[in-house]
């Protein structure tokens, strides 16, 4: 029997594909096997140190469960010490809390943000944008992060906060207006309220435009929409943070709507991409200046595909981290009569408080800003306790530069594992700190409170306090953070003191619901309700 030719064909195909699929295979096998390896290695040169007790998956069940991630590393210091180890799959970590090696670590040239991707960099990437493009946050310290970081610390000098200082104003009297429409019987969620207004004033520094978000914080409105989009779309990537395999898991209904929320947020960057092309923001702004950027890669200015996950990134680290830390602010301070008889003092003196005397406080200057000694003593121990950044940063050794070797031998990190510090785990130290969970802004009216006693590095001191990070990537946004904050607070303060609202429950209850997307907020929000020093509230 004759075999026709068209049956060759197909058996020769099949029989190819098989082969390939087998090849494929083995190659995978090899892969796993040479994964496999190395973490052996690495896990090899680290078992001399303390660890949390071996599991297959490392503890990424245990920060599934528990949204307070930050506490999570707080409570592994205080068990194994300043420096311990973790493993999350096959990624080792070396968690350090002693703030000389975290110090040295963060400072050092041969430690990078250049994470492996299956230790969970990438959920931040696809937050920024669908092209998953690494960010200012997430890129290594190469060419493109200079131009991007150049770009938007100019828009942080001193002089242009200087010159954005009565916009911030401007955006804080906006909220005052709206909180004294509302009444005081009527709680409002004051974490929404401080991240519009913080929202308002990254339009101002950042894009050149007028978000709106705090003058409708009492309507479903397009900012308000924004915000929910990007903390939904936030609380995503740190679902994917915590399990790196949520991307596989597409029989979960929560992780379609994840990534329904990402897109959405996706599309909020999108319009606001658009608006930047068609219409030019001003000189001072970060967006003129990231519009400008030549790419290194290619010697032309930068595309929107790159561009778009930038504006992103500053999107959120511009509203999100400002306005949380001031709603636990208000929080920490609605808890201290004292505490807020202190501000209310200082503002007085200065002529800054609503008093049946002096109904319309005076309109705060920014040479009363380094007078309010005693609020900006409350924002830094605001910032301690409840660090936006907390669970960050995270290093890797640079690739080629072999294991890192830190406090003269003392640690070595190897090529291949990761260098984590956590901000929270160093400021919640009862190793570090006196009683660390009081909220007690007194502790800086102390000199050099910022730094850790006795600790030095190159003959130098330490710092314990590090809301904003260390070294070359540090917080690029913390000047336009701090004026916003002292700012904001003292006009709050000014005309408003703040009740929190039965239905947040106990100290302990908020307590319980600190909660880590990417930033600590509270996840019940923050209700509270504002009562006016003087009806009617008047603004300037
Ligand atoms: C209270 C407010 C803020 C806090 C606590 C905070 C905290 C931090 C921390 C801890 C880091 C370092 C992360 C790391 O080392 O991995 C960081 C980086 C960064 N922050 Fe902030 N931040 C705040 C406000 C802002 C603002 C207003 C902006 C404005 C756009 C901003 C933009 C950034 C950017 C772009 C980075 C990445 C810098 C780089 O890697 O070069 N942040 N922030």
């Amino acid at each position: 029997m004759e075999i026709p030719e068209s049956f060759d064909l197909a058996y020769a195909l099949s029989d190819l594909t098989i082969k390939l699929f087998g090849v494929w295979i083995l190659v995978e096998i090899c892969h796993g096997a040479l994964i496999l390896f190395r973490c052996w290695r690495i896990g090899r040169k680290l078992r001399h140190l303390p660890s949390l007790p071996p599991s297959l998956l490392g503890p990424l069940e245990v920060m599934r469960d528990r949204t307070d991630r930050h506490r999570l590393y707080v409570e592994w210091a205080q068990k194994y010490g300043p420096i311990m180890t973790y493993r999350i799959l096959t990624t080792h970590v070396v968690m350090v809390t002693d703030p000389v090696i975290a110090a040295e670590a963060l400072r050092h040239k041969s430690l990078d943000k250049d994470l492996p991707q299956q230790f969970g960099s990438r959920a931040l990437d696809e937050f920024s944008g669908p092209n998953a493009h690494k960010t200012i946050l997430t890129l290594p310290t190469d060419e493109r992060w200079k131009a991007v970081r150049k770009a938007v610390a100019t828009a942080f000098s001193t002089s242009n906060m200087r010159a954005n200082f009565p916009g911030i104003r401007k955006a804080c009297n906006q909220l005052i207006e709206v909180l004294a429409e509302v009444g005081p019987s009527v709680a409002v969620d004051m974490d929404n309220a401080t991240c519009r207004e913080s929202l308002d004033v990254i339009g101002q520094v950042g894009f050149g435009r007028d978000m709106g978000a705090t003058r409708s914080l009492l309507d479903d409105d397009e900012p308000g929409q924004a915000i929910t989009a990007t903390q939904a779309a936030q609380a995503e990537c740190e679902a994917g943070l915590n399990d790196p395999l949520r991307r596989y898991k597409l029989w979960r209904p929560d992780v379609w709507a994840g990534r329904a929320a990402t897109r959405r947020f996706h599309k909020v960057i999108a319009r606001l991409m658009a608006d930047i092309r068609r219409e030019r923001p001003a000189e001072a702004t970060f967006a003129a200046h990231l519009l400008d950027i030549i790419d290194p890669a290619t010697g032309v200015t930068i595309t929107d595909e790159f561009l778009k996950p930038e504006i992103a990134l500053l999107f959120l680290a511009g509203f999100e981290t400002t306005g949380h830390t001031a709603s636990w602010t208000l929080y920490a301070v609605s808890q201290d009569a004292d505490i807020e008889a202190k501000i209310t003092k200082e503002l007085a003196s200065l002529g800054l408080l609503a008093t049946h005397e002096q109904p319309q406080p005076r309109s705060i200057e920014w040479d009363d800003l380094s007078k309010l000694t005693y609020l900006n003593a409350v924002i830094k121990e605001s910032m301690r306790k409840y660090p936006a950044g907390g669970v960050a940063p995270f290093r890797a050794p640079v690739k080629g530069a072999g294991d890192v070797v830190l406090g003269g031998g003392k640690l070595v990190i190897p090529e291949g594992a990761i260098l984590h510090a956590p901000i929270a785990a160093i400021q919640l130290s009862p190793a570090l700190w006196d009683n660390p969970e009081k909220f007690d802004p007194a502790r800086w009216l102390q000199a050099d409170a910022e730094y850790a006693p006795g600790a030095k590095l190159d003959g130098k001191g330490v710092k314990r306090f590090i809301p904003f990070g260390d070294g070359a990537r540090n917080c690029v946004g913390q000047t336009l953070a701090r004026l916003n904050l002292t700012t904001a607070l003292a006009q709050l303060y000014g005309s408003f003191s703040f009740r929190l609202a039965s239905e947040m429950g106990t100290a302990e209850e908020v307590r319980a619901a600190e909660q880590v997307n990417i930033t600590l907020s509270c996840a019940k929000g923050m209700k509270m309700h504002a009562i006016p020093r003087v009806a009617p509230v008047k603004t300037t």
